[in-house]
């Protein structure tokens, strides 16, 4: 019997966790999930919650997909990539015409596009959404960006919207393009989440390092950011993991934990998009190099015996000086983020708005701030994607580049790490800078390639004449 609103597949932490949210929406949901422990666990989770009225719980695959009402909507929630497709694999010759997929993990948006193609003449219709916000997020209200038809989203929208995060009456779910747009806009969400976790934490190497400040010193300055201008969840929490104390031995967890970080693919996504896009996103790059640099552990030890501890002769910083440090990194990499998007948008016709994007980033996901409330706002009455170049941000980088400035200064001097910090100064710096130094990569390029060079008021193509040389070096 057919009695299921909707169907969710992939029961682990997003899964089960969306799976109660829309059932405490009122919508009964049959679920179901390769291994049945979880379905079990699943269950009980229900039960304790009070809303396993309205789950119903299918170990088998055909099964749970007829207990489904007709057109079906089933929602996949399983590890990104090849599970995927398998997935779909398993479900198209169960589905009918008319029926749709919504997959809601982190997948490549290339293979939102494929599948998205591939079912569209099986009739068979396909959402990829961007689900951000964590376990916490699925359950009571995520950041929810969708992309894929119109007509299915149309189909989609009453349930997809129930569930997501409200910031002051506005969902914080929308509908942002066809194909592989939700997911586009997703992974550059995360993108901006490494950059802003490796910024914070290259502060928090400076206080540390530099400063001598022990955790719980470090953890008082990020709650008392907390009620500025950095306003944010990723603020919030990082107080919250600086002073948490191991049970076991009574010291800072965080001194406990390897300072080894993981990745799961979405960042080197966004890097990789940028550099196919042509648009410099270093803050995203230098996040990412930096969680790779991490997990080189045993080479970082060799060579600190070679060349010494960093921050060794500590450094002088004011407190005032690395939150708007922080502030001004963080609109350089957001400013790359957006003009990410902006190019993907024309290049695939998506038409992204940057000002909805901001919005239902405002509430929900992991990048949640105050300053994307700004930056929602400076948006709306301004056509620009260059987040640097919109009034109130220009007043903001105003005041904050200089401290950013003296911070970068001052770490490099204590040889203090700040891969992301820099590389965003640098941004702003060549990003402003009317005349640059790529006339001597040209004169380069036409001397060893006669790649050729402009001349402004003589015209392009043009070449120099340049003297035979030999290669020094070889002889
Ligand atoms: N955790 C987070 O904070 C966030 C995660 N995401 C994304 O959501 C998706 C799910 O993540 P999350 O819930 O954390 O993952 P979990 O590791 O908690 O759960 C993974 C789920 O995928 C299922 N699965 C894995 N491989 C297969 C397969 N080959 N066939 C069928 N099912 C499979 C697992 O089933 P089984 O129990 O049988 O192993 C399980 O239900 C991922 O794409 C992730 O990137 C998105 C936003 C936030
Ligand atoms: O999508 C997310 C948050 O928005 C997931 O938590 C994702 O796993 C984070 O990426 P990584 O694991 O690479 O740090």
């Amino acid at each position: 019997m057919s009695e299921a609103d909707i169907g969710l597949v992939g029961l682990g932490v997003m899964g089960a966790n969306l799976a109660l949210n829309i059932a405490e929406k009122g919508y009964t949901i049959a679920v179901n999930n390769r291994s049945s422990a979880r379905i079990d666990d699943f269950m009980a989770m229900a039960r304790r919650e009070g809303l396993d009225a309205r789950a119903l719980p299918e170990a088998d695959l055909a099964a749970f997909v007829r207990s489904v009402r007709t057109p079906r909507s089933i929602i996949i929630m399983v590890k990104a990539g090849k599970p995927v497709d398998d997935m779909i694999d398993q479900l198209v010759p169960l589905l009918d015409k008319g029926d749709a997929i919504i997959e809601c993990g982190n997948s490549l948006f290339s293979d939102t596009q494929r599948r998205f193609e591939r079912l569209k003449p099986v009739g068979i219709g396909y959402l990829g959404v961007g689900v951000s916000g964590g376990a916490e997020g699925a359950r009571h209200g995520p950041s929810i960006m969708v992309g894929g038809s119109r007509e299915e989203w149309r189909n989609a929208e009453p349930v997809l919207k129930a569930i997501a995060a409200d910031f002051e009456g506005e969902s914080c779910c929308a509908w942002l393009g066809e194909g592989g747009a939700g997911h586009f806009v997703k992974t550059i969400h995360n993108g901006i989440e490494y950059g802003d976790m490796q910024m914070i934490a290259e502060i928090y190497g400076i206080m540390r390092d530099g400063l001598g400040m022990d955790a719980a010193e470090a953890a008082c300055v990020f709650k008392r950011w907390n009620e500025g201008p950095l306003n944010s969840y990723l603020i919030e929490i990082t107080g919250h993991v600086l002073e948490a104390v191991d049970g076991e031995t009574g010291r800072p967890l965080v001194e406990l934990i390897l300072d080894k970080a993981g990745q799961k693919g979405t960042g080197v996504w966004s890097a990789i998009a940028a550099q196919e896009l042509g648009v410099p996103a270093t803050a995203i790059e230098g996040a990412v190099a930096a969680r790779s640099i991490s997990s080189r552990k045993d080479e970082r030890i060799a060579a600190e015996a070679i060349y010494g501890r960093p921050g060794a002769g500590g450094m002088a910083a004011a407190i005032d000086d690395l939150e708007k440090a922080l502030l001004a990194g963080k609109i350089v990499s957001y400013t790359q983020g957006l003009s990410v998007m902006a190019r993907a948008s024309e290049q695939n016709g998506w038409g992204l708005q940057l000002s909805t994007i901001a919005k239902i980033w405002r509430a929900g996901c992991i990048i949640r701030s105050r300053f994307l409330g700004q930056m929602a706002t400076a948006f709306e009455g301004d056509a620009s994607t260059n987040l640097l170049m919109v009034p109130d941000f220009v007043a903001l980088m105003k005041e904050c580049h200089g401290p950013l400035r003296r911070v970068v200064a001052a770490g490099a001097m204590a040889e203090l790490p700040l891969i992301c910090l820099s590389s965003a100064l640098s941004y702003f710096d060549a990003s402003r800078q009317a005349r640059g130094t790529a006339n001597l990569i040209q004169g380069q390029r036409d001397f060893f390639g006669a790649h050729g060079f402009e001349i402004e008021g003589r015209g392009s193509d043009l070449h120099g004449v340049w003297p035979a040389t030999i290669d020094k070096a070889a002889e």
